[in-house]
């Protein structure tokens, strides 16, 4: 994709004026609910533009070079030095050739018998055709040595990136500023690659020139500034077109983004019932024509303008060579320049002129794939700021409590980036209400914790702090006393175990997917088989079409679709698999049936037992019932805690008392025909 955006993907025809650009297009609006398209006033705030500034650009591209070379160095040396050592006996090879044709034409110009002439030739001759051998040879080898770099390179370079990625905190990846200069830095393994390519082509190309201009300069003072002058105008072209290009795709970075997303909902497996029965697909075919066409007249505008600038460049050249042959006339006219030196000349001028064209267009294609080696970069410093930090305190191996301490916490603030003037009028202006406030709650180790609450009341923010995924605004999260800021962030997670409302559904093997949750020790069958088993899951494995060895994705050769509550178990088998002190289980049973549901917490209370801590959230108050603690929350803030006891005595105003009234009056309303209610057998029991 890189600048050229993809249909609907994609960026633009027909010029689309500014301020109907900045107001976005009726699809982008309807599903995306505002302009897709970043202002060049972000692009500035993230020093991109800047960067690209020609000047600024000339001064970074070594230092990108330099990048380029040492992904390379470090993807494989050897190919490294063959593709440098074939690329400068080649140039080499180039300019000895040039010296030997000047050599076989001054011979065969010069007076004497034509037999004489030609023979005293010969050395010359077998010169250039000894370089042209060695030249050949050396192209290949610096072929092959580019073959095998390339992709080598790509996969450093991405390697890279992932790693990178991978080791940030969570609220980054939640950023919207990291997650554009993410989208951004994936092209940079694929330009690392392609720089590879262009720079043993500059050296190449460099040589050669290097050795055309000293032959012309040899010839005449006049002719090398001649042929540099012919070659500016299209350095000048293809510079200014790759920085429109480059602009461009900053600009609809996002909306192509976009796009992706409109033809991946109509291609995976997870959407296509609803696409079906909905009749979804040609709502979003509607609209992906809609932003397609949004793109094109941006594809149109830059081929216009590339148009343009070409045949500006076109002109100017056209009008160097002729000053430059004309002076090569006049030189020749007025005797200062003999037959046999000219040819010469026009010789050097078109191997030099070639060279030289080669040369700017390779340095232009090394500046348009350095701005995105660029944003690779930019994207490793900004990771390496927002780095999960390494080290720190130990855990004792014997905890007892942990304590959120007046705890306050909001979610990353995408939705307030007040630097781009895209964002939607009010949203940004809105006072956003923290996910958590001051909240003060104990865990204490070894027991059954319940959270419960409404939706949004803050339970799974409560547990993603305490797994370390965050860290709070203010207050504090002690273990036994220890600030977590100050733990050892690997060791707190070789605690925890999740599974969380949306954990991920690996497109793997069902085996991998439980393994999934503990990959730093070697794969256990046995204890595979007694997570499978603790979470209900060992009868629906053992029917699997291939068991343990079955591919969980629909779409693959093989590949087998679970029911929601058939991955859940799933999920809890991983969770058991990992074998942590402290269980973080959210929403458990939701898609379980009423006799799993039971299992499952009544495995979940015996590993509390075994020494285990589980956090459990639940809406099911009744499943409740045997949690040492339950804290409930509401709005962000925690309201009451206590025993399933304590918390149904203690008022009838009682959060909890009310929420779990509810749920009961609905099972009792439901009584079976014949059955009484509970609340009928209560008043029966009473009289
Ligand atoms: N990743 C996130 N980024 C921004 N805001 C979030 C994020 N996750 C949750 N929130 C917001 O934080 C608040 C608390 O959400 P949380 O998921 O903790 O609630 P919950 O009690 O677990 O709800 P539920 O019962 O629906 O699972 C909500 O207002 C929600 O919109």
């Amino acid at each position: 994709m890189k600048a050229e955006h993809g249909k609907a993907g994609t960026a633009p025809q027909a010029a689309v004026p500014e301020a109907e650009e900045a107001r976005g297009s009726q699809s982008e609006n309807l599903l995306f609910g505002g302009p897709l398209l970043y202002t060049a006033r972000w692009a500035h705030h993230n020093e991109a533009f800047f960067a690209m500034s020609l000047w600024a650009m000339a001064l970074q591209l070594p230092r990108l070079v330099a990048f380029t070379v040492r992904l390379a160095w470090s993807a494989d040396r050897r190919a490294l030095w063959t593709v440098g050592a074939g690329e400068l006996v080649r140039g080499i090879s180039q300019a000895i050739s040039l010296v030997a044709v000047n050599s076989v034409l001054a011979t065969v110009l010069a007076t004497g018998s034509i037999g004489h002439r030609v023979q005293a030739a010969i050395p010359a001759m077998i010169g250039v055709a000894a370089t042209g051998v060695i030249g050949a040879l050396a192209n290949a080898a610096s072929t092959s040595g580019t073959g095998r770099l390339e992709p080598k390179v790509e996969r450093v370079a991405t390697e890279t990136y992932l790693a990178h990625v991978a080791r940030v905190e969570l609220a980054a990846i939640e950023d919207a500023d990291f997650n554009r200069l993410m989208d951004s830095a994936q092209y940079g393994a694929g330009a690392a690659r392609r720089m590879v390519n262009i720079c043993t082509g500059v050296i190449g190309s460099l040589v050669s020139f290097v050795a055309a201009a000293g032959v012309l300069t040899v010839l005449h003072p006049v002719l090398l500034p001649l042929l540099v002058l012919m070659t500016l105008p299209r350095s000048w072209a293809s510079l200014r077109n790759a920085r429109a290009r480059y602009a461009s795709y900053l600009r609809w970075m996002q909306h192509s983004r976009a796009g992706r997303l409109l033809v991946q909902s109509l291609m995976q497996t997870g959407p296509a019932p609803e696409v079906r029965v909905h009749g979804v697909g040609p709502f979003v075919l509607h609209h992906f024509r809609g932003m397609s066409e949004t793109s094109e007249a941006e594809q149109s505008r830059l081929a216009a303008g590339r148009a343009r600038v070409r045949l500006t460049a076109s002109a100017l050249t056209g009008v160097a060579a002729a000053l430059a042959y004309a002076s090569l006339g006049a030189l020749l006219a007025t005797g200062v320049m003999s037959l046999s030196i000219a040819g010469t000349a026009v010789l050097a001028i078109r191997s030099g002129g070639q060279s030289l064209t080669t040369l700017v267009l390779q340095v232009n294609n090394l500046y348009e794939e350095a701005c995105y080696v660029q944003d690779l970069e930019r994207l490793l410093q900004e990771a390496a700021r927002h780095e999960i930090p390494a080290g720190g305190l130990p855990l004792p191996d014997e905890l007892s409590l942990i304590r959120f301490e007046d705890v306050t916490f909001h979610y990353p603030d995408d939705a307030g980036d007040t630097d781009d003037t895209d964002e939607p009028e009010g949203l940004a202006a809105k006072e956003k209400r923290p996910a958590l406030k001051d909240v003060t709650l104990d865990i204490p180790v070894g027991k059954i914790v319940a959270l419960v609450g409404e939706n949004g009341s803050g339970k799974t923010t409560v547990s993603k702090l305490l797994a370390g995924l965050y860290q709070p605004d203010e207050g504090r999260i002690l273990w036994d006393g220890t600030d977590a800021r100050d733990l050892d962030r690997s060791q707190l997670w070789s605690r925890i175990g999740m599974v969380g409302q949306d954990f991920h559904r690996w497109p793997f093997t069902c085996r991998m997917n439980v393994a999934i949750g503990r990959t730093d020790r070697p794969l256990d069958q046995q204890a595979l088989d007694a997570a499978a088993t603790y979470a209900g899951a060992g009868k629906l494995i053992a029917e699997l079409p291939r068991g343990w060895d079955t591919l969980l994705s629909k779409g693959y050769k093989g590949g087998h679709q679970l029911s929601g509550g058939q991955w859940q178990r799933l999920g809890i088998a991983r969770a058991r698999y990992r074998d942590a002190g402290i269980l973080i289980v959210d929403e458990p049973t939701s898609a379980l049936d009423a006799k799993a549901e039971l299992e499952v917490f009544d495995r979940i209370r015996k590993l509390a037992d075994s020494g285990r801590t589980v956090v459990l959230i639940t809406h099911r108050l009744a499943s409740v019932r045997h949690a040492d603690l339950i804290h409930v929350l509401e709005e962000g803030e925690l309201r009451e805690s206590g025993t399933f006891e304590e918390l149904l005595h203690k008022s009838a105003a009682g959060v909890f008392r009310e929420l779990y009234e509810m749920q009961r009056v609905q099972y009792q309303d439901a009584a079976l025909p014949g059955q009484r209610t509970a609340d009928a057998a209560e008043r029966s029991d009473a009289r």
